[in-house]
């Protein structure tokens, strides 16, 4: 980390220190269900109030593609943010502009105050440096502590690095270290699980994958698009059909790579996207025309746990199943507990990370047995397939 600019060299005392955290957390009913992230920025923001900064946080919920959608508001992460705090954290209506400058404007050293979703506004994923030069203004030090948005070359994970003094914070630090140490060069054979739902952000990057690791196992919504380009029903399921070239691109390339591709050869199927709704499980040559799969089925779960069985090394982003809803957190939830009981046994070193994926991991009560667990998912994955990312070059010293 020597090559990175870090909050130990930063000037605090009396200055509005822009901190770009990742709030975008699991969110149920309103309130929080996993605080893995919050927990994570606790350090960085406790530093640099300690040290009579005044810390104006600076982070995106959700995809609301530079419009102002209410339920991506970042306001009731507030309450959950004021109790691991153990103080009182001030709200912004927006991160640009008199509702933002007044706010800062009130603050003491040492307070802290949240400001809303970046992504309310359309320059912040264009990296416009007139939306940039906007949030730079509110600021006199600039720090990231967002590695699971490092991926992201926007206005606040990348552009303010160029316009205020930059730095890395606790948790950025934490997470490039400790990946280094577990990844750099890990024991081989290596498995990587992929699922979740966000296949057109996550798909590109399988690509440089299968070519880093001896097998890879595609689970949830990811596998649907898999199955289809297989020419499989996938009936209602989360599918991302003009994807199937890319699909097929990736499959073509495992094989070259000599990496074998697990998906799913069975599933749990569903009418309708609820907790406890009906289910079947089916082939996955016949999935119903009106069902959606939410789930692995029992004998996909046990072919992965068998190629969990082979691998010194597993690194996994994304969620097998809609684990938010019982009963399609069980796939998710026994490759975890598998994975955790060999990890305890000394037989895998074990690396998972994402929003969800923690919370997933938290779900199923094993996320301290894993080897390590990062908040990022995407950037974890562009991270392991050896992709700059640009929210950490920005902060090189020589970069
Ligand atoms: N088969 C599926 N159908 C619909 N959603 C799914 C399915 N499998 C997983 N998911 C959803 O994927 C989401 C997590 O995806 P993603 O954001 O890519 O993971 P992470 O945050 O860990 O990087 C969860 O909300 C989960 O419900
Ligand atoms: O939740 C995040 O990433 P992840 O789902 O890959 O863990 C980050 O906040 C990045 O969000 P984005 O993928 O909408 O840019």
């Amino acid at each position: 980390m020597s090559t990175f600019r870090t909050l130990d060299t930063a000037d605090i005392k009396g200055k509005r220190v822009l901190i770009r955290v990742d709030l975008n957390v699991p969110m149920k009913d309103g309130m929080v269900s996993d605080d893995t992230r919050i927990r994570a920025i606790l350090p960085t923001v406790r530093d640099v109030s300690k040290r009579g900064g005044k810390a104006i946080l600076l982070a995106h919920f959700g995809r609301p593609k530079g419009e102002r959608v209410p339920e991506m508001s970042l306001a009731p992460v507030v309450p959950a943010l004021e109790t691991l705090l153990g103080r009182p954290v001030g709200f912004a209506n927006d991160c640009i502009g008199n509702d933002a400058a007044q706010a800062i404007a009130k603050l003491s050293d040492g307070d802290v105050l949240l400001l809303e979703n970046t992504r309310f506004h359309k320059g912040e994923e264009k990296d416009d440096p007139i939306f940039t030069s906007a949030l730079a203004e509110l600021g006199d030090v600039y720090v990231n502590d967002a590695f699971s948005a490092a991926h992201r070359a926007h206005s606040s994970t990348e552009g303010l690095a160029h316009q205020l003094p930059a730095y890395a914070g606790r948790a950025m630090q934490a997470e490039l270290e400790a990946l280094e140490k577990a990844l750099t060069s890990p024991q081989r054979p290596v498995i990587a699980l992929v699922g979740g739902a966000k296949v057109s952000s996550k798909i590109e990057l399988l690509e440089n994958l299968v070519t880093k690791v001896e097998a890879l196992v595609i689970g949830g919504g990811m596998a649907n698009t898999f199955l289809h380009a297989q020419g499989y029903p996938v009936g209602k399921s989360l599918c991302e059909k003009d994807l199937a070239d890319t699909a097929r691109r990736i499959m073509a390339k495992a094989q070259e790579s000599n990496c074998a591709i697990i998906l799913p050869v069975d599933a749990t199927v569903a009418y309708h996207f609820q907790a406890h709704a009906p289910t079947q499980t089916y082939g996955v040559d016949a999935i119903p025309e009106d069902g959606m799969i939410l789930d692995v089925g029992g004998l996909s779960v046990e072919r992965i746990n068998a190629a969990i069985d082979e691998a010194a090394t597993l690194v996994w982003n994304g969620p097998l199943g809609a684990f938010e809803m019982e009963p399609f957190d069980r796939g998710t939830v026994e490759a975890a507990r598998h994975a955790a009981k060999r990890t305890k046994a000394g037989q895998l070193l074990s690396v998972a990370g994402g929003g969800d994926t923690v919370a997933a991991l938290n779900h199923a009560g094993v996320a301290d047995d894993f080897s390590y667990v990062s908040t990022a998912g995407g950037a974890f994955l562009e991270w392991l397939e050896g992709k700059p990312l640009p929210g950490v070059e920005v902060l090189r010293q020589n970069g």
